[in-house]
């Protein structure tokens, strides 16, 4: 359930014992997320939260303030809520590329993640971080190995994350249980409540009935929900109907997984049937557009989801599949995928595409219930998550519709600033949380154990 925020002693010291700023941004176009833009207006942040917001100018006096930004030539939204991925894969950018999935991580990316010790797990979450900040994400969710170290990485990086142990079914199930409800007792609502843990069973063709029930079991003790690849390709379902007789969305159905809270990442096949049962039940969906389409597993039904009331996310998925991090495209690539296959241009509208990459996206991983009703949109008493788009390229001129110029022809680049809880990020285009240079030298060093000698062939 939603936590009110009144701020208990805990809580502040929590927050690294931050002094609370007033923070004003005046002069600034803004999207608030809700469908309302101003040409010019002004935010007011105090402490963690959006304190005020309003076309024209700020009625207060400047000297009110302990920092005030010229926001003209800025254009201030929410920041963007990244529903699925696997951070740490940074490392593996441009590792095995043009491949399907199933080859992809059955040859290269699992023999390759067995190498991955837990320092390098979180310099590639910093990494990935790094990316994420510099292109607007302000949060993002995780399933990955030894999370511990990613919950560390992300308390000190300052972003908002929903966090989950990666499990799957043999050896390692127990541990990895155990490993999940640990991270759960330690980091759970950390960072002045930035952090959310969840339970992440991998996919159902690697995890059995036995780990699923575990799972399911483990997530009503802690009250959490549950994220999990499903129906990413089509010899995924083949698969399960041969095996089960049933799709991979039946099969959970029938198996109890969908009575708990779950974020279903992908969802490319799905038939009428599936997708009824993820609309009854209330299954949230994170929408991964870039890396569907790189690893050839095909095109979601979104507007099938989205006229059944199906709340979807935006995802990049990880770097080693995607190779980006950046929200902006996908949430270009989702207003304009669904447009040219179904030939409607009104399939995904740019509100559509914005709101997918911001509220609905928080909703997607059920933080509208766990951190605040109104994440990922600028309202009054929002945690201050924002970002600045720096607006004097050409391609901003003529300002007919900043929401359109925001989806249709904005990129990552143009961050400028980045706020998550009121605290600055990215200032100015520079990192303020992670130290940037130390981060690529380190992770070059790193790559380094993963370079074979076809990386070096030169094409014939
Ligand atoms: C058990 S930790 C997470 C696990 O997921 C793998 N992964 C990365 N991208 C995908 C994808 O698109 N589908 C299925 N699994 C994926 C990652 O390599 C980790 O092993
Ligand atoms: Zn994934």
């Amino acid at each position: 359930m939603y936590m009110s925020h009144s701020r208990t002693r805990n809580e502040r010291i929590a927050q690294g014992g931050r002094m609370t700023l007033r923070i004003l941004i005046h002069s600034t176009h803004y999207l608030d997320g809700t469908g309302r833009e101003a040409e010019s207006g002004y935010i007011v942040i105090h402490g963690d939260r959006i304190a005020e917001i309003g076309p024209g100018d700020c009625p207060h006096s400047r000297s009110d303030f302990d920092q005030t930004i010229d926001g003209a030539n800025r254009l201030v939204m929410p920041g963007l809520i990244n529903a699925h991925g696997h951070a740490a894969m940074s490392l593996l950018r441009g590792f095995a590329d043009d491949m399907p999935l199933h080859a992809w991580l059955n040859d290269r990316i699992w023999p390759a993640e067995a190498k991955l010790s837990p320092e390098d797990i979180h310099l590639g979450t910093q990494l990935a971080m790094l990316e994420m900040i510099e292109t607007g994400t302000t949060t993002f969710t995780d399933m990955y190995f030894s999370m511990d170290t990613v919950a560390e990485a992300v308390l000190s990086s300052g972003m908002r994350a929903a966090l989950g142990r990666g499990i799957v079914s043999g050896e390692g199930a127990t541990l990895a249980l155990k490993e999940a409800e640990a991270l759960y007792r330690a980091y759970h609502g950390a960072g002045g409540g930035r952090i959310s843990i969840n339970l992440a069973p991998h996919a159902p063709y690697t995890c059995s009935a036995e780990t699923l029930k575990e799972v399911m079991a483990l997530a009503e003790k802690l009250d959490v929900p549950l994220q999990i690849h499903v129906s990413e390709t089509r010899k995924e379902v083949q698969d399960s109907l041969s095996e089960h007789g049933v799709s991979p969305i039946v099969y959970l159905h029938q198996i109890g997984l969908f009575s708990h809270p779950v974020t279903a990442a992908h969802v490319v096949h799905a038939d009428d049937n599936d997708l009824d049962i993820l609309a009854e039940r209330g299954v949230r969906v994170s929408h991964n557009p870039g890396s569907n389409l790189k690893l050839g597993s095909g095109i979601a039904p979104l507007l099938a989801m989205r006229e059944r009331g199906i709340i979807v996310g935006l995802g990049t998925d990880g770097a080693a599949s995607n190779n980006k991090l950046d929200l902006f495209e996908e949430m270009r690539l989702a207003a304009l995928l669904h447009k040219g296959v179904l030939e409607n241009a009104t399939a995904i509208d740019a509100n559509a595409a914005l709101s997918m990459a911001t509220s609905q996206g928080a909703k997607a991983l059920f933080l509208d219930e766990r951190v605040h009703p109104d994440l990922g949109t600028l309202r009054v008493d929002a945690p201050a998550d924002l970002i600045l788009i720096d607006l004097t390229s050409p391609r901003y001129f003529p300002r007919h519709r900043l929401l359109a110029h925001a989806v249709y022809s904005s990129s990552g680049c143009d961050v400028t600033d980045v706020f998550v809880a009121g605290r600055a990020l990215y200032r100015n285009r520079e990192f303020m949380t992670i130290d940037q240079e130390k981060v690529r030298y380190e992770a070059e060093r790193v790559g380094a154990k993963f370079h074979t000698k076809a990386s070096f062939s030169t094409p014939s």
